[in-house]
């Protein structure tokens, strides 16, 4: 083990065990036990690495055949350097010891562990069906009965893991991945919390200060609008689970639970032979955008990784990125919905984004705050002297002209009288100019020539934003 292995290895100080052990189905609480999913001494080179899953803020997960059993997992790989620095130790003891500890077939299984000099491998069940959020994009949107299935599978393995005293906290179509028959795994646990009677063993300081970083959204406002095609049983369903009060949600009175499952939207559930009812069919990815499989030319190079050239691939490991095969630029962290922004709205106004950007200027480049707001509007902020720099008002009345999030980073501004009624707006993309109309708002990936704008009932052209 050389010096960085060693400090590595300190900070995260996590007691091994070779094999599996037996007190995994009776998590305690107590300072030394041993792993279900144990620390190996592999190598990145005992596998064969295929696509890239998806990159997270301090992560990057790829397709991993091992080469002697054939068995594949997604290999969750992260950069110690960047940990260390970015102080994110306790996110990934965190979620290392809960997936240990939580066996459900609707959270997705942790098998093993290893590290070598530079990074650190969580070698996770293979998700080979991939996002919900990818189904919805794909799909356009899910069908009531569709929606109705995987909502159920989310209740079913919710209700385990808040039974084992955790809140998940950041549940969401992109932490909802499919198997490869179309079954939801619950994934991402660095945002967990555990309750006071939590039955899971964290050993301390693992979750002392998991909070705000890791919460990308909070529903502040429970201003919800159905599309008519929501039926009524579902409109309720979203309407109790969104009551502010968390206590009057279903599932959180006496009856726990039941009274959730009991929902008339959920009627005809089959809760105890859920995991072996035919899921919905998994809507495949367009053809000429596979992030490449183990037979394709994008698959990864294992010298990327490891102690092999030592050089970490072209993704860059806790940055907002975006995947080769070009898929959906997230933000890595999404600023909390602090109270510090609500300063800037106006009452009954509401935040539906937010997000740190540079705004680029000749020499330097500056920290701006974007909020994006229900009004529809932009609020541009100093983040330092808390100060508004400018508000792209895009309509005083939001049946004209609404906002929908398309992702965490991406919105669309919808329009009634243009016939491209969509404009996709990214918050992460690099520069963008974004024209006011008096019928709404065009968006240019580059600074638009004036002829474009010429016959647009212009207003103002407005920003030019760059990512952090
Ligand atoms: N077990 C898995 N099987 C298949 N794909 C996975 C699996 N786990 C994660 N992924 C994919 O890899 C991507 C990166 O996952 P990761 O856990 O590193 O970060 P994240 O949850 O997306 O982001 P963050 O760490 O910022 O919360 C995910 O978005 C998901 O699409």
């Amino acid at each position: 083990m050389n010096k960085l292995e060693k400090e590595f290895d300190s900070k995260m100080r996590i007691q091994n065990s070779s094999s599996s052990s037996d007190n995994s189905t009776h998590p305690q609480r107590s300072r030394s036990f041993a792993f279900r999913a144990p620390q190996e001494n592999f190598s990145i080179q005992d596998f064969e690495l295929g696509k890239i899953y998806g990159v997270g803020s301090y992560s990057k997960v790829v397709r991993a055949k091992k080469k002697d059993t054939g068995n594949v997992y997604a290999m969750k790989i992260m950069d110690k350097k960047f940990i260390t620095k970015e102080n994110k130790t306790a996110y990934v003891k965190l979620e290392r010891i809960v997936l240990d500890q939580l066996d459900h077939p609707g959270v997705v299984r942790l098998f093993f562990t290893f590290q070598d000099t530079f990074s650190l491998y969580m070698a996770l069940e293979s998700c080979e069906g991939g996002e919900l959020f990818d189904q919805i994009m794909r799909k356009g949107r899910l069908s009531e009965k569709e929606a109705c299935f995987y909502a159920a599978e989310v209740v079913d393995a919710l209700e385990y893991i808040h039974s084992m005293g955790l809140i998940h906290r950041d549940i969401k179509p992109e932490n909802l991945l499919l198997t490869e028959d179309g079954h939801i795994k619950i994934a991402d646990f660095g945002s967990v919390k555990p309750m006071q009677d939590s039955r899971i063993t964290v050993l301390p300081n693992a979750a002392s200060d998991a909070s705000e970083w890791l919460i990308f959204q909070r529903i502040i406002a429970r201003d919800i609008r159905f599309p008519n095609y929501i039926s009524a049983e579902a409109r309720d369903l979203i309407d109790q689970l969104l009551d502010i009060d968390p206590s009057k949600r279903p599932g959180a009175g006496p009856n726990g639970y039941a009274s959730l499952k009991k929902h008339p939207f959920f009627k005809g559930i089959d809760w105890k032979n859920l995991r072996t009812e035919i899921p919905p069919r998994l809507a495949l990815e367009p053809r000429g955008q596979t992030t490449g499989g183990e037979d394709q030319d994008s698959s990864w190079n294992p010298s990327h990784v490891g102690d092999g050239s030592a050089k970490l691939n072209d993704v860059n490991i806790g940055t907002t990125s975006v995947s080769e095969a070009g898929s959906i630029t997230r933000l890595a962290s999404i600023d909390s919905f602090d109270s510090k922004w609500q300063q800037f709205l106006e009452p009954g106004e509401s935040v539906l984004m937010i997000s740190m950007v540079k705004k680029l200027q000749k020499l330097t480049n500056k920290k701006v705050q974007l909020i994006l707001t229900n009004k529809p509007k932009l609020i541009y902020v100093d983040p330092t002297k808390l100060v508004v720099k400018g508000k792209i008002i895009w309509s005083d009345n939001p049946n004209d002209l609404n906002i929908q999030i398309t992702s965490p980073s991406n919105f669309k501004i919808c329009t009634v009288s243009y016939s491209s009624s969509h404009l996709t707006c990214d918050f992460t993309s690099c520069i963008k100019y974004i024209v006011k109309t008096n019928d709404g708002a065009k968006i240019f990936p580059m600074k638009p020539k004036l002829h474009k704008v010429w016959n647009l009932p212009l207003i103002h052209i407005c920003f030019i934003l760059a990512v952090r």
